[in-house]
């Protein structure tokens, strides 16, 4: 990883990068020009190591070099078929098959995105080893400490960035860390004198230790050791189990949690804390029935358990959630707030509605309705396999480049990959679900298992993530747009908005059926993120059967750019009505519309500049907007005018603080009829007689209505379209609670209830 301060720094990483990397390839299976002496590499190590932290505690963004540039697939093979290797068997840019090298670091290690250390063979070679992809949640001298003897298995050895070399661990299950007691700790390295015998009390006590200090890995590691010396059925058997069990469920390890608690329940069926313990991991997992039959089983023997039955109290709620689709959105959404910078999930359950996965023809699979649907219903309610907040601390925010590709992925991507990894590892029956997932052309290897652990492919990972993950906020509702239509791009929003694909720095997750749903540019449905939920409502009347479809990229941009981003993220051709008329539509007019929009949004310096003075650059943007519109030639229920969007979002917003309402009243009407909306009176109310083009921003078009209605003296028109947004709200925002919370200021001051 690189971190940057300047601008012009991002392309001189990448150009270097390019440069070192084709050196690279031409090295491939040669040994290395030059190899730095011990000390040498030792001190380099250490000094780097101050200047690293110095670095990352200064950055503003990083560019993480977890580059899918050379992908080597992880080793499947067990370790008694592979054969000893030493450093200088290694040739470079080449992993190893069916070899392996047994190291013993020499350095405490450091951290940026990789564990880094220095490490001999037992000829006392020494080589840098970059340890990827391990728990974030560790120190890494807790993982690695000097002196730590490591497996690395079918070793990938490479040059670096810096133009040294180093192995490279890209899969966890690729390396094993062997203690002190372990045969295949070489004699010369074994500890001297040898530790004393100790018991399994003994290892409880620390295991005990280490969980008091919140050190949970350590707790399980010594709670391990003990049950590997405890005689079978044993009572202090049964201790260690449910001792392992509870630091498993701080480790968020639930189906290893189930696994000690139930050994438990097997020989002591009403064993309290396993029963107790069981039911949180199935509580933790979303497997409510299970955790309700355990928490019943057990308040039947034990009546007054408070924390039993506030577990299943809970679980009736959750189990509600399930069935109903029935949440409490303001105490969630206030929740969310709540968390401020800290990481958090939501305590609720996953919601299913009309909807099932089935083929999608050349799609791939997609997700369908399974009944006909009303505008605005919920149709999901999906929790996060694993998301990553940019707003939650210690999130990695990175620039993931592919020099293959040129794309580049802007957000916590690099720590997602990584986090997913640790579940994935630890949780392998959860693992299916996500394996599941599309991974385009990658190749996957066979085999699940091996020496008993989860064989993980980083690669895999990366590539599941980059086709499926979700740019995301904890709470989108929150960015309102007029509050935020005049802030500047920082510098490290113009870096991401040249970098990544959607131009935005966010947060990343993976939610597993969302995941299902295909891409359209005109979409039928659209994805709001409330912590870590993503709640997917319908965009118009659907009937059954009907694709739900979303849309991955929400751009104005013209067609051709579009479809290059569809192509090269995605590997697709999007084929939907919008980028049917707008292929067909002739270049002239493509070019001259674009140049129009590129003007139109200039011009919002100038009416920034100008806002102080009375109202001038006004009229040539209104024109500008119109001959926008010109442009078209096709209806506007065929083709909506997304590039419109952001130009008349300018113009209405500079309208409303010019306080020039009646042209706001008829020019966001006609916005909203621009993108395909056919809104009506009907009864004394308003209803939407056409859907048309549907994401956040235009909410504001409806705030517009509202607030210059009042304000022009139409207080009834102003509570029709107060009713009628609030709905319209709620398929943006997930839910209508918060609608109030955003726009409330700007509702009052225009003189509009808001209750
Ligand atoms: C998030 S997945 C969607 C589910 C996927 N179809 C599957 O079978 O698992 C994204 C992938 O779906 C396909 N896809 C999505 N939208 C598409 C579209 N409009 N046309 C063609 N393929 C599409 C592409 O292969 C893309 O890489």
């Amino acid at each position: 990883m690189f971190a940057f301060e300047q601008e012009d720094e991002w392309s001189v990483y990448l150009n270097r990068a390019e440069i070192i990397f084709k050196a690279a390839e031409g090295r491939k299976g040669q040994k290395p020009l030059f190899k730095p002496s011990r000390a040498s590499l030792i001190y380099s190590h250490n000094s780097f190591s101050s200047q690293a932290q110095a670095q990352a505690a200064g950055a503003t963004l990083n560019i993480s070099s977890n580059i899918a540039y050379n992908e080597h697939p992880p080793c499947i093979a067990p370790f008694d078929t592979l054969e000893k290797k030493y450093l200088e068997d290694l040739r470079l840019e080449l992993a190893h098959r069916g070899s392996y090298v047994i190291l013993r670091a020499v350095v405490n290690p450091d951290r940026l995105v990789s564990i880094s250390t220095i490490a001999e063979d037992e000829n006392g070679e020494v080589e840098t080893v970059q340890i990827y992809n391990q728990d974030d949640r560790r120190l890494p001298v807790s993982i690695v400490p000097e002196g730590q003897v490591f497996i690395v298995k079918e070793p990938f050895f490479k040059m670096t960035f810096g133009g040294g070399t180093s192995i490279r661990v890209d899969h966890v299950s690729d390396i094993i860390f062997l203690d002190g007691e372990d045969e295949r700790v070489p004699e010369k390295w074994r500890p001297r004198p040898r530790p004393l015998a100790r018991r399994p009390l003994d290892w409880k006590e620390d295991g005990n230790r280490f969980y008091g200090r919140k050190q949970y890995f350590e707790a399980a590691q010594c709670y391990t050791k003990g049950l590997e010396l405890a005689e079978p059925y044993s009572e202090i058997e049964r201790i260690l189990l449910l001792n392992r069990a509870q630091a498993y469920l701080e480790l968020g390890y639930t189906e290893k949690a189930l696994a000690d608690a139930d050994k438990v329940l097997g020989q002591d069926p009403l064993n309290i804390k396993a029963l107790y313990r069981s039911a949180v991991s199935c509580y933790e997992d979303g497997d409510y029935e299970s955790a309700k039959a355990r928490l019943v089983k057990l308040l039947k023997e034990c009546p007054e358990n408070k924390d039993a039955k506030d577990r299943l109290l809970r679980t009736f709620r959750r189990l509600r959630e399930q069935r109903s689709g029935e949440y409490e959105f303001a105490k969630m959404r206030n929740e969310v707030k709540e968390w401020g910078n800290k990481k958090g999930n939501l305590d609720c359950a996953e919601y299913v509605g009309p909807v099932r996965v089935g083929h999608a023809g050349s799609k791939g699979r997609g997700l369908f309705t399974t009944r006909d649907v009303k505008f605005g219903e919920l149709l999901l309610c999906s929790k996060a396999f694993k998301v990553c907040h940019k707003e939650a601390e210690g999130a990695r925010f990175t620039i993931l480049f592919n020099l293959k590709t040129k794309n580049g992925q802007s957000g916590t991507h690099s720590q997602l990959v990584q986090e997913l990894i640790q579940i994935l590892y630890h949780n392998p029956k959860k693992a299916k679900r996500f394996y599941e997932l599309t991974s385009g052309d990658y190749e996957r290897v066979k085999g699940e298992m091996v020496d008993g652990l989860p064989i993980v492919d980083s690669h895999l990972v990366m590539r599941i993530m980059l086709k499926n993950c979700f740019g995301c906020a904890r709470l989108r509702a929150l960015d309102d747009p007029l509050e935020n239509l005049f802030k500047d791009p920082t510098k490290e929003d113009k870096i991401i908005a040249e970098a990544s694909p959607t131009g935005r720095a966010e947060g990343s997750g993976i939610w597993i059926l969302p995941s299902y749903m295909n891409h359209s540019c005109w979409a039928n449905s659209v994805r709001s993120f409330l912590g870590d939920l993503l709640i997917v409502r319908a965009a118009r009347d659907i009937p059954e059967g009907e694709e739900i479809t979303t849309n991955y990229l929400q751009s104005e941009s013209r067609v051709e750019k579009r479809q290059k981003l569809f192509r090269s993220q995605w590997a697709f051709e999007c084929q939907c009505t919008l980028c049917e008329i707008e292929t067909a539509e002739s270049d002239e007019v493509k070019d001259k519309r674009e140049e129009l929009v590129e003007k139109a949004l200039k011009f919002k310096v100038y009416l920034e500049q100008s806002l102080t003075k009375v109202g001038k650059g006004i009229e040539p943007m209104i024109k500008l907007v119109k001959a926008i519109e010109a442009t078209y030639s096709t209806p506007e229920f065929l083709y909506p005018r997304v590039p419109l969007i952001s130009p008349t979002h300018i113009l209405h917003t500079f309208l409303v603080r010019k306080q020039r309402p009646r042209d706001v009243l008829a020019l966001a009407k006609g916005a909203l009829n621009g993108l395909g909306f056919k809104i009506q009176l009907k009864a004394g109310k308003l209803v939407i007689e056409r859907y048309g083009y549907l994401h956040f921003p235009i909410i504001s078009f409806f705030v517009h209505v509202i607030t210059a209605a009042a304000i022009s003296g139409q207080p009834s028109t102003a509570m029709l379209w107060r009713d009628l947004t609030i709905n319209v709200y709620e398929v943006v925002a997930g839910e209508r609670e918060s609608f109030f919370d955003v726009y409330g200021r700007a509702l009052l001051e225009a003189g509009v209830p808001v209750n």
